[in-house]
């Protein structure tokens, strides 16, 4: 089994019972629209949907074939946010689903030296999809994808909140650190720093088998 199957599974997703509903954050801090109010569960028979910019005319559109996984928020300054949000939601899919079928001639990459290659909207800034182009990393064949694009719902839902120290470098204070970390954690997204301990152990893993320290 290779990476992309054991760490992703065929595409299903988790559609354990919702965690439970969380009333607003009290310091108004946003984390992210999409869980501010709690997070909705995924649904196992979900198959995908189409992203949409935010363009009032013409908007680029992706359809993205399948049911994403390791949904989670992100605090790092290089993923896409919405207005007032101050963590990004970002999921993976395998790049084989994602397929740009509306206005792609509005997409740019925003770095190209970056390891996720993100492809925005010329017109509304949106980040429409990353994709990992280095057939070494251990993500190749994965594409991050902003599911709140759509207007289905089912996608699978955010599980964890990563890069959190890092929203510091987009201007929150540090001294606000403690109560974010507890509202992601009243959210049932378990804090981290860098990715979730599952993602990095299997990070890790690629890696030692490359290098040749695990067989
Ligand atoms: N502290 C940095 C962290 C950036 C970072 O490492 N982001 C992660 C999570 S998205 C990553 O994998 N970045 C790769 C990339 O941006 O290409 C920041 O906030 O800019
Ligand atoms: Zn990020």
């Amino acid at each position: 089994m290779g990476l992309f199957s054991s760490l992703f599974g065929g595409g299903s997703t988790k559609t354990e019972p919702s965690k439970p509903a969380a009333p607003e954050a009290p310091t108004g801090t946003s984390i992210h629209p999409a869980v501010d109010h709690g997070v909705k569960p995924g649904s196992s028979a979900f198959a995908g949907g189409t992203l949409r910019c935010h363009c009032k005319s013409e908007p680029v559109e992706v359809a993205v074939g399948g049911q994403t996984a390791h949904n989670h928020v992100c605090g790092c300054t290089k993923c896409w946010k919405p207005a007032g949000a101050t963590f990004s939601q970002v999921a993976v899919v395998g790049s084989d689903k994602v397929s740009v079928v509306r206005n792609g001639e509005k997409l740019d990459r925003v770095d190209p030296y970056a390891t996720i290659q993100r492809y925005a909207c010329k017109g509304c800034g949106v980040h429409m999809f990353g994709r990992i182009e280095n057939t070494e990393h251990p993500f190749y064949g994965l594409d991050f994808v902003h599911t709140e694009l759509s207007d289905e719902d089912g996608w699978s839902p955010a599980e964890f909140a990563a890069f959190v120290s890092s929203i510091i470098e987009s201007g929150v204070r540090p001294e606000k650190m403690d109560g974010i970390r507890a509202r992601l954690t009243e959210l049932g997204l378990e804090p981290y720093d860098c990715l979730s301990p599952p993602l990095m152990d299997a990070i890790s893993t690629h890696v030692a088998k490359r290098s040749g320290a695990l067989s």
